[in-house]
């Protein structure tokens, strides 16, 4: 096995860099840098000095964390070194030159703790969904999945099938065929409606997750010039969308990515809604449908609340905002904004993250967290129900039973998935 190295802190200057060692020539590059492998999982205050002519490169701390009990399961080293430039090419370089020593491909420290069982394949994704939080929902979420709790469920569902099955087998081995028809079949179908159960509440609370990681989808939609471009801008607090006085000027859809009350949401400024009066407008109008397919909540627009909500398909929420309350009054049931004073702002903020927060949760009960996920379960679960729906055929219920393990085991990369494996790991920046 090689040992491999990489920076593990962000490319740049920075005050310090974490410099990260795995495999098993890590205790001697220690050796031959510091002059010590140190006491295990102790940092030390050291002169890193090049092995090939003695050369001071830097002080710093060095730490040895002998297998199994590291990171990555194998003999793992660290240098905390100083974040210049200069300072992390001289380490690099001279650690590049060491027999045997390569640099790590992107995830491959992951890669290694879940070879070694340190992680499964869910808590290694859910470790490139903290490294990508943006907001408290997403990181509460993330971390709940990295420290085990789909391994954990996953696990107690395998367990639980596995039981169902060894008491389907036993039956198989020592009667004959004759007395199958004496099987406890009630005594199966008590062991496996609970597992339904469980496993058809997880699936109810998937589309949320999911959510959480992509973010709660409010699109503007609204006549020409009712101020749309102007309040998504007000909200972004930037200048991101066109605002300009003529109609039609926003003609494709331009999205602000915003943190409320630790949600993720995005905003999606649309071209306006209405007779396109040239093609490449009709192109943003059709565009514009299709996305609002898949929004969340709408945000219908205009100017006083003069004319009412287009005609919208697929039943998606619909909120009335009267704009421009600068120059008029909202009349009864709309959310009445000035873009220009800021007035109405905040409830519209509220109003908007108390529907995201009612679709999203906070992240704390989250369990599928990708579609690969909730798409494991629910064939696990057609299996079970399967299983519970034959009449006779020991043999199929067995393999529903087994094929419904299977399906789970893919979840935490115990079965066929080294497609997903390659996908997850190479995703990882460098050094994770
Ligand atoms: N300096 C540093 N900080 C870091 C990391 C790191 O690798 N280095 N991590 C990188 O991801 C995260 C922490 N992850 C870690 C995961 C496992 C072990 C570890 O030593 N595990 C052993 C012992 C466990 C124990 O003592 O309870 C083990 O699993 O056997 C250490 C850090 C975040 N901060
Ligand atoms: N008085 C006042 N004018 C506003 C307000 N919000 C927007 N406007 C003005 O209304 C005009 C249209 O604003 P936009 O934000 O470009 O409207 P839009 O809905 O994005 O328009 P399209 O891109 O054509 O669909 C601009 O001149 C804005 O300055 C407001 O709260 N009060």
């Amino acid at each position: 096995m090689d040992t491999v190295f990489s920076l593990g802190s962000g490319a740049g200057r920075a005050a310090i860099a974490v410099i990260r060692l795995s495999g098993p020539a890590a205790g001697t590059v220690l050796v031959e840098f510091t002059g010590a492998r140190g006491a295990a999982r102790q940092a030390r205050f050291v002169t890193l000095r090049d092995p090939e002519n003695g050369e001071a490169l830097d002080q710093g701390l060095a730490l040895f964390f002998p297998a199994p009990q590291s990171p990555t399961g194998e003999d793992y080293a660290e240098l905390h070194i100083h974040g210049g430039r200069a300072v992390v090419d001289a380490v690099l370089q001279a650690l590049s030159r060491r027999p045997g020593l390569r640099p790590a491909e992107p995830g491959e420290f992951a890669r290694r703790g879940f070879a070694n069982g340190k992680l499964d394949l869910s808590q290694a994704e859910a470790l490139a969904d903290l490294i990508d939080a943006e907001t408290e929902g997403q990181r509460r979420q993330a971390l709940r999945i990295a420290g085990g709790a789909l391994r954990r469920q996953v696990e107690d569902w395998r367990a639980a099938l596995v039981d169902a099955l060894a008491l389907v087998e036993a039956e198989l081995d020592f009667s004959d065929e004759a007395d199958v028809g004496s099987f406890d079949r009630d005594g199966l179908c008590r062991r496996l409606a609970p597992l339904c159960r469980a496993m058809q509440a997880a699936l109810a609370e998937a589309p949320a997750s999911e959510r959480m990681r992509e973010g709660f989808l409010v699109m503007l939609l609204g006549p020409p010039n009712a101020g749309k471009s102007t309040l998504l801008n007000a909200l972004a607090r930037r200048d991101l969308a066109i605002v300009s006085p003529t109609p039609g000027t926003t003609r494709d859809m331009i999205e602000a990515h915003l943190d409320l009350k630790g949600l993720p949401v995005t905003f999606i400024d649309t071209a306006g809604l209405r007779e396109a009066a040239d093609e490449i407008e009709r192109i943003g109008v059709d565009r514009v449908l299709r996305r609002v397919e898949t929004a969340d909540l709408l945000l219908w627009l205009s100017p006083g609340g003069e004319t009412e909500p287009a005609h919208i398909p697929g039943g998606t929420q619909v909120l009335k905002i009267a704009t421009k309350g600068d120059l008029f009054t909202a009349p009864g049931g709309w959310l009445g904004i000035s873009a220009s004073t800021g007035a109405g702002l905040e409830e519209l903020f509220a109003a908007v993250a108390a529907r995201a927060e009612a679709r999203l949760g906070d992240g704390g009960a989250a369990l599928f967290i990708r579609e690969r996920h909730r798409a494991a379960v629910a064939s696990a679960l057609l299996a079970v129900e399967a299983a519970e729906a034959r009449e006779k055929d020991l043999e199929f219920v067995a393999e529903d039973l087994r094929s419904a393990a299977r399906a789970l085991g893919r979840i935490v990369g115990a079965v066929d998935v080294e497609h997903v494996l390659d996908a997850v790991f190479s995703r990882f920046c460098i050094g994770k």
